[in-house]
């Protein structure tokens, strides 16, 4: 299933955040939103999954405008890990991840086993599992982040929309997060500060610079050194990994150029 933004604009009182952004995220594969801080990365993914509308344009999941689609056939074609949730402190892990199953059931469905069986495979995957009966606020924040994929998971969505989901987690965990959503052949957008993690896992990248969409393509084509120093201030290239062999994204250091 296709996601498509096809000029998008969002204007908060004065200010435009978000100019004409036009891209394409293939069925299966990975597309990283790449840019600097303030670059307006959320603010797009946040018009995908239905948490901003924009000022102009439209955001297609599928066939379907998402705008002109319901929440519950929105959440059945997206599941996001957002940067920011609403959640009661209250919650068990074991609920929170329950949540994921609710575009699935009408008003008064109860939990089936099936239900049980989706949320502890979903916990599983991401080693959280022994945390079911705990409190999800006393988590720590590599925890909670890997509880909020658990929940995503249990949607069964072909969209997984992720906002700098590696926030939190030990080096470790984060490739571990990474192969797991490589693994899974969803269509997905996510939102990435690591340009090398950018490299490595997105068949194509969404470079944002000041609102505007700068280009897209294949990673390679998008991190040239010349827009990298542009767009980030910093001198990089792209080697052979001294491990693996493949692309590997590097820094020396800042550059003059003007941001
Ligand atoms: N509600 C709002 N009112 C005013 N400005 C906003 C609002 N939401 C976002 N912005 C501004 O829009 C710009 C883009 O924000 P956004 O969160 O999309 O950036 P980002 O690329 O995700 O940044 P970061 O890498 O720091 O997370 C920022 O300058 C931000 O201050």
């Amino acid at each position: 299933m296709k996601v498509v933004a096809d000029g998008v604009r969002v204007r908060i009182g004065d200010a435009v955040i978000l100019e004409r952004a036009d891209f394409e995220a293939e069925s299966g594969r990975i597309t990283g939103i790449i840019g600097p801080n303030g670059s307006g990365k959320s603010t797009l993914l946040r018009c995908l999954y239905r948490a901003l509308k924009p000022t102009a344009g439209n955001v297609y999941i599928g066939p379907d405008d998402v705008w002109r689609s319901s929440a519950r056939q929105a959440g059945l074609r997206t599941a996001v890990v957002a940067q920011d949730h609403d959640l009661d402190n209250d919650y068990s892990v074991l609920e929170v991840v329950t949540m994921g199953r609710n575009p699935h059931k009408r008003v008064l469905d109860r939990e089936t086993g099936s239900d049980r069986r989706i949320v502890d495979n979903a916990l599983d995957r991401v080693r959280m599992r022994w945390a079911s009966d705990r409190i999800f606020a006393t988590l720590s924040g590599g925890e909670r982040q890997r509880v909020l994929v658990a929940r995503a998971l249990t949607q069964q969505a072909p969209v997984l929309l992720l906002d700098e989901p590696t926030n939190h987690l030990d080096v470790g965990a984060q490739l571990e997060l990474l192969d797991l959503v490589r693994d899974l052949e969803l269509t997905t957008v996510a939102a990435l500060h690591d340009l090398d993690h950018a490299t490595t896992y997105c068949d194509r990248l969404i470079l944002v610079h000041d609102g505007q969409v700068v280009t897209s393509g294949p990673p390679d084509e998008v991190l040239t050194p010349e827009r990298v120093a542009k767009v980030f201030g910093v001198e990089s290239a792209i080697v052979p990994h001294p491990l693996t062999g493949r692309p590997h994204f590097v820094t020396a250091s800042r550059v003059t150029t003007p941001r």
